[in-house]
């Protein structure tokens, strides 16, 4: 295994031309998956994350679900996210609880410009806990940080639902790209963590490492 220590890197996860045929460039591998209220930009988060860009203009709402891969690297392990992105309407949600069992972590986004995506929280973590696998890991994420003068959920209300169920919380932007990155590298460190790969080290504690690590919108930079 290569890298440094703490260091944390990410990659398209093509394997290089002089690796020997068949060996795998990644050292383990993670299901997430992307969920919440369809507009609230979880396509667009991918997007963001998988190729640096944002998706602006007319809105095209996932039909099913899809997905991507990407490699990322953290401290010194390769781990390839095989990334699913969910439609968020309602008649598709029969398609996507099928998928459910085998995720390793859950990224739920809600739309800090949009009450109903934050109300409807609840919900999905009541869907989570009926089809997921109970250790699955979840992160709560505020989307659309970069609309401060549109907000109507303020980030406390997000910090203080997160707490209630005892996962990490940051708010996020697709468009500028706000915390984006960070929340794939956490649930990656997670999981390699939970492999196993060094049992020595000490324990990881995702809540305190996206406490740590997040930004926070400021009222006047990304107006
Ligand atoms: N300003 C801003 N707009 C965003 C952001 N993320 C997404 N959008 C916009 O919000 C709209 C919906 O984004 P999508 O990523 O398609 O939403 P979705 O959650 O994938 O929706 P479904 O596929 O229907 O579930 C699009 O018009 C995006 O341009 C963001 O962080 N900031
Ligand atoms: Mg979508």
């Amino acid at each position: 295994m290569t890298g440094t220590p703490g260091a944390a890197t990410t990659g398209d996860g093509e394997a290089p031309e002089h690796s020997p045929p068949c060996s795998p460039n990644y050292d383990l591998t993670g299901k997430v998956m992307l969920l919440g209220d369809s507009g609230v930009g979880k396509t667009c988060f991918l997007i963001q994350f998988k190729d640096g860009a944002f998706l602006s203009g007319t809105f095209i709402a996932t039909v099913g679900i899809d997905f991507r891969n990407k490699v990322v690297t953290v401290d010194g392990a390769r781990v390839k996210l095989q990334i699913w992105d969910t439609a968020g309407q309602e008649r598709f949600r029969s398609v996507t609880h099928a998928y459910y069992r085998d995720a390793q972590a859950l990224l739920l986004l809600y739309d800090i410009t949009n009450r109903s995506s934050f109300d409807n929280i609840r919900a999905w973590l009541t869907e989570i806990h009926e089809y997921a696998q109970r250790d699955v890991v979840i992160m709560l994420l505020g989307n659309k940080a970069d609309v401060s003068s549109e907000r109507v959920i303020r980030s406390e209300d997000g910090e203080t639902l997160a707490r209630e169920y005892g996962v990490p919380f940051m708010e996020t932007s697709a468009k500028t790209g706000m915390n984006v990155e960070l929340a794939f590298l956490a649930i990656a460190k997670e999981l390699k963590y939970r492999a196993g790969k060094h049992p020595d080290e000490p324990s990881f504690q995702i809540r305190d490492y996206v406490e740590s690590q997040k930004k926070r919108p400021s009222c006047c930079s990304f107006v």
